[in-house]
């Protein structure tokens, strides 16, 4: 019948959004395993609010519009992507599924969009570059790095990258030592033996003498400053240059003095410094500093397509999810990594259209208000 609506498909009858997925995953995890994952640091108020601080948000929704040719493309890293979404360096993927990083990749290939590369992924950057080109060819990846003490392994990493055609280094700026992390503590958490990190050259006993005995002391630089390690990135490579973890206008503006390509407003999750603010409240400083001068992108805390919305509306150009991608994997490896991905689209798709918004560009300051107590809705 022309004109009949075409149902999103359920494509499992238990998992009908992210939170299902958090439960249902988090189920087949062993404790240690899934506090690892699903925590924060110290007092989980960074982690809480991530996650809470987008109800205080409404849409303000158009209607009576014509919305039967909504296109959620966009592009991110230079390429066209199918909707803003990608999913973000998470380290320690085969933990929740064999095939961690590399079914990760595939299914984001599958889906048009990018994907960060972890340091601390359990599959090399070949492995997980080319298992995601074989299904999409024009894919980008970001390689995440640290500011290390051995610039000779940091070197080498970004060579690697460069090999593989890895588009940007998402340099994480969060983490000169490591949060501070107690169920990590509690459960003695160690990775399991035999996974190992082949983009850090590190086995499973390495990387536990780092996490938890010496907080990254040995291993990331907290010497590292804006002055000394951005222009040294610039003269040895040329994949662009974002800044992971960028939550104030000053370092925005200072990502900008250097010639950044980027900045990801991010709070690592919540894993790193606990009592710093959400994402989502931290975003409209940076975007109101850079006005327009810098590509500003988001991740911690989105769990559905609203969200996305709610980020894009404050100035996010894109949005980057890690857990859920790892509730994927736990719940159902690749298959579960698909389901993910489909359930953001179809529920960004939905948001869109019920805003009468038609296009990424749509999504503006005008299509969100907030409740504030016992006042009407406030324009932003
Ligand atoms: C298990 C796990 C491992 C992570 N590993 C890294 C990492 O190696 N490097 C990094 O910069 N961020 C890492 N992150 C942070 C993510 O890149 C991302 O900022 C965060 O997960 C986004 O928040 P969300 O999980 O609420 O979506 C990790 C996050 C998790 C949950
Ligand atoms: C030892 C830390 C591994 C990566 C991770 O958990 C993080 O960056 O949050």
């Amino acid at each position: 019948m022309a004109g009949a609506p075409v149902p999103i498909p359920v494509a499992d009858d238990k998992i009908l959004c992210i939170d299902d997925l958090r439960r249902e995953a988090s189920k087949k995890l062993p404790t240690g395993v899934r506090e690892f994952y699903n925590s924060g640091s110290t007092d989980q108020i960074t982690i809480f609010e991530n996650t809470t601080a987008y109800a205080k948000y409404r849409v303000r929704p158009r209607v009576l519009l014509d919305v039967s040719k909504c296109d959620t493309s966009t592009s991110c890293l230079g390429r066209k992507v199918s909707f803003p979404l990608g999913v973000s360096p998470a380290g320690l993927q085969a933990m929740a599924h064999p095939d961690g990083e590399v079914a990760t990749s595939r299914a984001c290939a599958r889906k048009g969009i990018n994907m960060g590369i972890s340091s601390f992924a359990n599959y090399t950057v070949q492995e997980i570059r080319s298992a995601g080109l074989a299904a999409d060819p024009g894919m980008r990846h970001a390689m995440q790095m640290y500011t290390m003490k051995d610039r000779e392994l940091e070197l080498r990493i970004i060579r690697q990258a460069e090999a593989q055609g890895c588009t940007a280094i998402f340099l994480t700026a969060d983490s000169p030592v490591l949060g501070v992390r107690y169920n990590e503590w509690r459960n003695d958490f160690r990775t399991p033996d035999g996974l190992g990190f082949p983009i850090l050259e590190w086995d499973s006993e390495a990387i536990r003498k780092q996490s938890h005995d010496d907080s990254f002391v040995s291993f990331n630089d907290d010497a590292h400053n804006w002055t000394r390690d951005i222009p040294w990135l610039r003269s040895v490579t040329g994949m662009e240059i974002w800044i992971k973890g960028v939550l104030t206008a000053e370092d925005t503006l200072k990502a900008i003095e250097m010639g950044c390509d980027g900045i990801l407003v991010s709070n690592h999750g919540g894993r790193q410094l606990d009592g710093v603010p959400a994402t989502i409240d931290a975003l409209p400083e940076c975007v109101e500093a850079a006005n327009g001068r810098i590509r500003i992108h988001v991740d911690g805390g989105i769990r559905s397509g609203t969200d996305m919305f709610k980020a894009l509306a404050l100035g996010a150009e894109y949005c980057w999810v890690g857990r859920p991608a790892i509730w994927g994997l736990a719940y159902d490896g690749e298959k579960g990594v698909d389901l993910m991905l489909d359930t953001f689209y179809n529920e960004f798709k939905r948001c869109m259209q019920l805003t009468g918004c038609n296009s990424v560009k749509d999504i503006t300051k005008a299509c969100l208000g907030v409740v504030r107590p016992y006042g009407p809705l406030a324009r932003l």
